[in-house]
């Protein structure tokens, strides 16, 4: 090894698998893109991918709610994720759907098509690779992954909230939202999540929970910026 080499891999921060989980809007897409950028890491938003296959199953005439049908297709769409922080990406079949997967349509069905064995078992594998493949390290937040996904995760964080605060900033994202309409609808998607028999959302046992609702989200990102450095530090 070269001097230059070995003073490289000397001085390296170890590369670390970040997983943040948790229930909708508690903040981990902001805060995962955040802490990935500020130190570096590639970021994955598995939830994104979630849409993306549901997007597909829509523009393509299949019933969401026949879960034989949505098993059967699972396979068919080719779905890329873009893992820089800065600028995260997401195709099927090579067309941009960082737009059509945010729509109320998707998000009213994500849950029923994410439910699906075969969904989870094509999405957890794409979702495996990309990890395997962030040799910097990378940061993935979603539903599943520090206990199904991603278990020798480094580091697992669970982000929580109240439904009130998390009702509320999702409604200050679209004004004019009824809060009550949106915390109904935050619950209703929790409840069918968590409810799921493969893999639903959960803590797992050696996750470190953070309760975001009386947090900025400045707060919340230096919180995991440090629990990272800690990490790295071997602390
Ligand atoms: N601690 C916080 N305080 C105030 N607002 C926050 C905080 N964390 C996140 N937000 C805001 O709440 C909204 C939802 O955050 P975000 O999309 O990161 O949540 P999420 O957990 O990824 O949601 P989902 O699972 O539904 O994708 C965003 O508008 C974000 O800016
Ligand atoms: N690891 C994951 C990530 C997401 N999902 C499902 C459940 C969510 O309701 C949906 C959309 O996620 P969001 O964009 O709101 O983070 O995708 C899942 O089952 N597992």
């Amino acid at each position: 090894m070269s001097d230059t080499v070995e003073t490289a891999a000397r001085t390296a921060p170890a590369a670390v698998i970040v997983a943040i989980d948790g229930p909708s809007g508690t903040g981990k897409s902001s805060t995962s893109k955040a802490v990935a950028a500020k130190l570096g890491l590639s970021y994955l938003d598995t939830g994104a991918q979630y849409r993306a296959i549901t997007w597909w199953m829509l523009t393509n005439n299949v019933d969401t709610s026949d879960a034989a049908a949505v098993a059967n297709a699972s396979a068919k769409p080719a779905i890329v994720s873009g893992t820089d922080p800065l600028a995260p990406t997401i195709t099927v079949d090579g067309v941009d759907a960082s737009g059509p997967i945010r729509t109320q349509e998707v998000t009213a069905e994500v849950s029923a098509v994410s439910a699906v064995p075969e969904v989870r078992t094509r999405i957890t594998e794409l979702q495996r690779e990309i990890a395997r493949g962030a040799e910097g390290g990378i940061v993935v937040e979603g539903r599943d992954i520090g206990t199904t996904v991603l278990p020798e995760a480094g580091l697992k964080i669970f982000l929580t909230a109240s439904p009130e605060a998390r009702a509320a900033r999702r409604s200050g994202e679209t004004k004019g939202a009824d809060v009550n309409a949106t915390k109904e609808a935050l619950i209703k998607r929790d409840a069918a999540d968590s409810g799921r028999k493969t893999s639903p959302l959960a803590k797992a046992a050696d996750a470190i929970e953070v309760d975001t609702t009386d947090l900025t989200l400045d707060q919340v990102i230096e919180c995991v910026v440090t629990l990272v450095e800690e990490k790295r530090a071997g602390k």
